[in-house]
């Protein structure tokens, strides 16, 4: 048995640790054997308390404002002195000697046919009952010295006064146990001269990454290996759901070691590892918390997809949860199983999701026995919502920060046709609409383009669907531009091919096609194309590497390599970067690539075509200002160098 053998049973089937059961069913598993209530309270002062959950509610034993208050410098005055004042028919008023200006406790009494100079912020004297502003006075001195001031407007009785206890009365609860507190709750709880505020304990969530492959962030990537992304991403989720992070780092797949870590992750509220849960004879994870009792693993294994492998476990109260390595996975389970416990144990109500209809643009195929969930990119359309599908399988890290939302697919469905309609659950608050809608092909030059308008305050959304995806979505007004490269199968030239009279075609740039290869190789290095090819063709070792068929990169590939067919050619990978990687790290030697990728990494480039990467407008899209902004973007010089710089010919 070698070190990649699953583990097996002393016959020699493998071990089926993995029993599928429902969400519902493990969710309720899970819980029955928790406590979902806070753990705890503690007291913060106000500077502290920014983002904590409150513990009790909280009611005010004071009157905001605590009295009679002005809102205007100008004069204090019995309104009914004031009525049927005019510029021509002005109230005069003998002034009492105070000033009052806020702080200030007045000791005169405004009676009838008197007022008080009295500022912005100042206690209304006694008798007062309204306030004139000092624009529609006039002060001046009788003979005899008494100082009198001319009223030329009328007050009501109230006007420009709050009074006591008008914004909070005392004995009126003011925030209620459970609320977040933002900057706008504390400054409520100062203004009732609260220092201090109990609140509930914040979880203090262990958080650990497992795999000999796994590297932190800031060290050197071995090939072969991963950055850990799962820690940071679970460790910012738990702080975003008002938790205390603990990350105890990276563990090797070492069970000495895991055991150890777990150990120590023990003496927090919740532990949380990531890696190791499925299949694998590396995945140890599950193994070390199967020694966990009181009850141990109560799940392993939900029919969910992503994230099936994910292991529940609870010990002598305390959550143990290992989310798949897989990050998206890992973050869908983290929202699915752990982020209601932490909640919970922090005080804070469960959450509530929105959602929104929308339809599908395309069809999707789904797996029969596992409820799919498939994050989605929303854009807006004539008759309302379209939903994308974000696939990039659940390795992917970029899927869930770009996605909108996701729908839900049963287990029982296989297939969602195109244009169904699907309910979408908002990874945010809200949908924020795009003033540019970019959908196609993916390319370095458009980045720096779209990072142009994002500077300049646009909103701009792009999804890569590649360029065929991006034509479909301009043809069925679902974006604003679809950036496509691709060369007419009938004819030579690019991109015209897929025009019809609803869209426009806007010429784009040029990007140099050619065969890739490593720097020296003599198979390539100093030939030209047709040299080059017979060379490699020649060595029976040499082995090239595909693109997808529908790409145009494969149709210049075929037509180099004809009926041929050497070493590589079934591994047709599905961009730029990918044929690049695989020559840089000597799986394969050559493919073919555009020269920017060539340059990128390193590697020596003989050129073939140039390609058109060109935008596709919807005519009816064409004066919106995201679009205008756009395509005055390809005609400005700063851009336009931006893109030489970069390799592109414009
Ligand atoms: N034969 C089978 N293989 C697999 C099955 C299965 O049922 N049968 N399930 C698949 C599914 S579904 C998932 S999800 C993954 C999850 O596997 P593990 O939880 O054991 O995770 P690993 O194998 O350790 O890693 C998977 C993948 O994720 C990367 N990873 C791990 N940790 C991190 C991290 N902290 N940050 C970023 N990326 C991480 C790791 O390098 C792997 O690429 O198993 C399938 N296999
Ligand atoms: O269930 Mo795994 O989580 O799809 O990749």
């Amino acid at each position: 048995m070698s070190d990649l053998d699953p583990p097996r049973t002393a016959d020699g089937r493998q071990t089926q640790f993995l029993t599928v059961i429902t969400r519902d069913e493990a969710t309720e598993r899970f819980r029955r054997h928790l406590r979902l209530e806070p753990l705890g309270h503690e007291t913060v002062t106000l500077a502290g308390a920014l983002n904590r959950v409150l513990a009790a509610d909280v009611i005010a034993d004071v009157d905001v404002p605590g009295f009679d208050r002005s809102n205007v410098d100008g004069f204090a005055v019995q309104a009914a002195d004031t009525f049927g004042a005019g510029e021509e028919d002005v109230r005069r008023l003998v002034l009492n000697r105070e000033v009052l200006s806020p702080g200030v406790v007045s000791r005169a009494v405004v009676s009838a046919g008197r007022a008080s100079v009295i500022a912005t912020g100042a206690m209304l004297p006694r008798g007062a009952d309204a306030v004139v502003m000092v624009e529609h006075t006039d002060v001046a001195s009788d003979a005899d010295g008494t100082r009198r001031v001319a009223v030329a407007r009328p007050v009501t009785a109230g006007e420009n006064v709050s009074y006591a206890g008008t914004d909070i009365a005392r004995g009126e609860t003011v925030l209620r146990a459970g609320q977040p507190l933002t900057s706008r709750e504390i400054g409520v709880l100062a203004a009732i001269g609260i220092a201090e505020v109990r609140v509930w304990r914040r979880p203090r969530v262990a958080i650990i990454s497992t795999g000999d492959e796994i590297v932190a962030p800031g060290a050197p990537l071995p090939l072969g290996s991963i950055y850990d992304s799962n820690g940071a991403i679970v460790a910012a989720a738990v702080a975003e759901l008002g938790g205390e992070p603990v990350p105890l780092g990276v563990v090797r797949d070492d069970e000495a070691a895991l055991v150890a870590a777990l150990d120590a992750a023990l003496a927090h509220d919740m532990v949380l590892l990531s890696g190791g849960t499925s299949k694998g004879a590396g995945d140890l994870s599950y193994r070390v918390a199967s020694r966990l009792g009181s009850p141990g693993i109560v799940a392993h294994g939900v029919a969910l997809k992503p994230g099936k492998p994910i292991c529940l476990a609870v010990s002598h109260g305390k959550p143990v949860v290992i989310l798949p390595g897989f990050p998206t996975s890992a973050i869908f389970t983290f929202h699915e199983f752990v982020a209601p416990v932490i909640r919970a144990f922090g005080g804070l109500p469960p959450e509530r999701r929105h959602s929104v209809e929308s339809t599908l643009p395309m069809r999707v195929n789904s797996e029969r026995g596992r409820t799919e969930y498939l994050l989605v990119g929303l854009v807006q359309r004539d008759d309302g919502l379209a939903a994308y599908p974000m696939g990039k399988g659940s390795g992917s890290v970029t899927t869930f920060s770009h996605a909108d939302g996701f729908i839900t697919i049963d287990q029982h469905t296989e297939i969602v046709e195109s244009g169904s309609a699907v309910a979408v659950q908002l990874l945010g608050k809200e949908l924020e609409a795009a003033d540019l809608v970019v959908i196609g092909s993916h390319c370095v030059g458009l980045d720096a383009l779209v990072g142009r308008l994002v500077r300049q305050g646009l909103r701009a959304k792009t999804l890569n669907v590649g360029s065929m995806g991006g034509a479909r979505a301009a043809a069925r007004g679902e974006c604003d531009v679809a950036s496509v490269h691709l060369m007419d199968p009938q004819g030579s030239g690019y991109n015209r091919h897929l025009l019809d009279d609803t869209v426009t075609l806007i010429p784009g740039y040029r990007r140099l096609q050619g065969i890739v290869f490593r720097p020296g190789d003599t198979r390539f290095e100093g030939r030209g194309v047709d040299d080059a090819v017979a060379a490699a063709l020649a060595d029976a070792d040499c082995t090239m590497v595909n693109r997808n068929a529908g790409s145009g990169t494969r149709v210049l590939v075929d037509r180099l390599l004809g009926a041929r067919r050497p070493p590589g050619f079934g591994v047709q990978t599905r961009s730029h970067n990918a044929v690049a990687a695989a020559v840089q790290q000597h799986r394969a030697d050559w493919g073919v690539a555009i020269d920017t990728v060539a340059r990128q990494y390193g590697l020596g480039f003989i050129p073939m075509q140039e390609e058109h990467y060109d935008f596709i407008v919807p005519r009816a899209r064409l004066e919106r200002p995201g679009v205008q902004a756009f395509l005055a973007l390809l005609a400005d010089p700063a851009a336009q160098s931006e893109l030489r710089a970069l390799g592109f010919r414009l």
